[in-house]
């Protein structure tokens, strides 16, 4: 059984007030660490803030990016050393916003990917497709493209321990959700693609979030899918009430 995982992805929203009034409200209301991996993943600025003020709760916390290197003079990037000495948990690395803006690409994604779990921090890789690529019929060959370039050079043990996040990108921040069926059928593609860069039971381990408009509404019928492991959120995290709805939702599912 995979643990389902529920991330909220706060962009580039929330002063430092808002974001600690957030994490007090809510590390309380987290499920049990047992049933669901609660994590929000909080501008840079706020990291060793909401580190410490979620020790011993079940929220965890994790970074938006990073840098690949572990140290350098790369001017205003950060290291996953400087992540890791800070106590955060989850990096999520390639998000569509990275690739769209900030010039990331497969072989970037694959870089940090491998320099997060060589520092002992689990990345949430993104990948997903574009609505004409959609539309041109082209969304599972180029899931699985993102996959193969991204999961490069990870072994086994690293691959299981991953978490992909499908997020399409016509889906995010436009309230147009996938429908849970067609996430379903990306997710499993996936996790087929996974089967066949490694094996069957690194397949079965691996953890597949949907990412797109996920909302109190929508989430039970996306965890319901057999493929779907969890949700990465972005507006819907920024609400304590609907948040902790997610967790909840999550670890019901
Ligand atoms: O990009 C997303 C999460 O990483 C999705 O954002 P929305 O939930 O706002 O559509």
């Amino acid at each position: 059984m995979r643990k389902p995982i529920i991330a909220g992805n706060w962009k580039m929203y929330k002063t430092a007030a808002e974001a600690k009034q957030f994490v007090e409200e809510v590390k309380g209301l987290a499920p049990d660490a047992s049933k669901v991996d609660s994590v929000i993943c909080a501008p840079a600025l706020y990291l060793q803030q909401l580190v410490a003020s979620t020790e011993s709760s079940a929220l965890q916390i994790g970074a938006q990016t990073m840098h690949e290197e572990k140290e350098g003079a790369f001017t205003g990037e950060v290291s996953p050393v400087q992540l890791k000495d800070l106590g955060v948990n989850y990096v999520i690395i390639g998000h569509s916003e990275r690739r769209q803006y900030f010039n990331e690409t497969d072989q970037s994604v694959n870089k940090k990917v491998v320099a997060a779990f060589e520092h002992g921090l689990t990345p949430i890789m993104c990948v997903g497709e574009t609505l004409e690529q959609r539309e041109s019929g082209e969304t599972g060959s180029v899931v699985e493209a993102q996959v193969e370039a991204g999961l490069a050079g990870l072994s086994e043990q690293q691959a299981s321990e991953l978490v992909i996040a499908y997020e399409p990108i016509w889906a995010i921040g436009t309230g147009k959700t996938a429908t849970a069926e067609d996430a379903n059928e990306v997710c499993g593609i996936i996790r087929k693609k996974v089967a066949s860069l490694f094996n069957e039971e690194t397949a079965q381990n691996i953890r597949i979030q949907y990412g797109g408009s996920v909302k109190p509404a929508n989430i039970e019928e996306l965890m319901g899918m057999e493929h779907i492991d969890g949700a990465l959120v972005g507006g819907a995290s920024l609400e304590t009430d609907s948040f902790v709805k997610l967790l909840e939702a999550g670890s019901h599912a």
